[in-house]
């Protein structure tokens, strides 16, 4: 083994459960230090405040896809972090659930100075047993996320009989035999099943992706993905917002892949955080707002065919 720092790239389909996951890494007691690299899909930052940052440092990239523009921004991110070599035991980059982790993961080979400090561990896939059979059909960076994939979890076991977990984990094989497959609920799984895996097979995907060493790769986005985001200078109030959002998810849930917002009611010490896949919507109290922080209230629709103008205004509208 090489004293390389290892990175492990943490991938799956909106709403999958990678947040999920990383909460779970970070707050088990392991005593090592993890520098953490979210890359959020949507103009403003949500996630990072949704990852209990204990000792952890939390990058976050929101300008764009972190496996087009903002490459950049992770090579300079890992620049820095190497520099400061020996302040951490590990290095965990969360992309976005849109990002395919093929030019995520050629980072860490075609970047000299990345390379030589840096390898990849592993690519760890979160995957959602209720949706991925969906989203394999129509969206091919679900499917990429599966193909790259040293480790894959198949997650919200819950929610789904056990034939159809039979029936998704059968279309995972059909993509990926190799990668090692957990089923969990709310990702649970020891730690060790995640970090410190010394997976990655280079040759495996070069098997897939012949020109994966090769500059160049363009990853194509879904053109017809939306991403809408909305800001309130102030609080809502919830006799508003609750039907709203409940009522904007059961119509338009079939359309939403993903929505997440923290918002500050009246008279509530605490962030209301909420967060949807499709149809299902889950919110609680959660964090106090900070003294002198600004309890301001905003929102993000992730999917197809969504009525921007709506919703702004339908969230502009419960304001309080
Ligand atoms: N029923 C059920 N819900 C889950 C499970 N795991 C996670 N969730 C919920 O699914 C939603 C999405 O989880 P996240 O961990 O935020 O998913 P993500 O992949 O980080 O989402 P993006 O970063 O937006 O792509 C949250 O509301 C979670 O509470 C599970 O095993 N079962």
């Amino acid at each position: 083994m090489t004293d390389k720092i290892p990175v492990t790239v943490l991938t799956g389909y909106l709403g999958a459960g990678k947040t999920t996951l990383l909460n779970r890494i970070l707050t088990e007691p392991h005593g090592k230090r993890y520098a953490v690299i979210v890359n959020e899909f949507g103009e403003i930052g949500i996630d990072n405040e949704l990852v209990v940052g204990a000792d952890e440092e939390v990058f976050e990239m929101n300008n764009g896809c972190i496996c087009c523009t903002v490459r950049g921004d992770l090579i300079r991110i890992l620049d820095g972090l190497m520099k400061r070599k020996g302040k951490f035991d590990a290095i965990i980059v969360e992309t976005t659930g849109l990002a395919d982790p093929a030019p995520v993961a050629q980072t860490f080979f075609m970047d000299q100075d990345v390379s030589d400090a840096a390898r990849l561990d592993a690519v760890v896939t979160v995957a959602d047993a209720k949706w991925l059979s969906d989203r394999l059909k129509d969206a091919p960076e679900a499917k990429n996320q599966i193909a790259f994939a040293d480790v894959i979890i198949l997650n919200k076991i819950d929610l789904v009989t056990a034939d159809e977990l039979a029936e998704v984990e059968a279309r995972i094989r059909a993509i990926n035999p190799y990668a090692r497959l957990h089923r969990t609920q709310n990702c649970s799984l020891p730690i060790a099943e995640v970090l410190d895996r010394n997976a990655f097979d280079l040759d495996r995907i070069i098997e897939i992706e012949p020109d994966f060493l090769e500059e160049g790769h363009h990853h194509h986005h879904d053109e017809e993905m939306q991403s809408i985001s909305v800001k309130l200078d102030g609080e809502v109030d919830p006799e508003k917002f609750m039907p709203w959002i409940s009522n904007l998810t059961q119509v338009e849930g079939p359309n939403i892949l993903r929505c997440k917002g923290i918002v500050a009611f009246p008279d509530e010490p605490k962030r209301f955080v909420f967060q949807g896949v499709h149809m299902i919507l889950d919110g609680d109290v959660q964090g106090d707002w900070k003294p002198g922080e600004k309890r301001s209230s905003r929102v993000v629709f992730i999917g197809r065919d969504l009525n921007e103008k709506a919703i702004k205004e339908g969230f502009l509208a419960t304001a309080a």
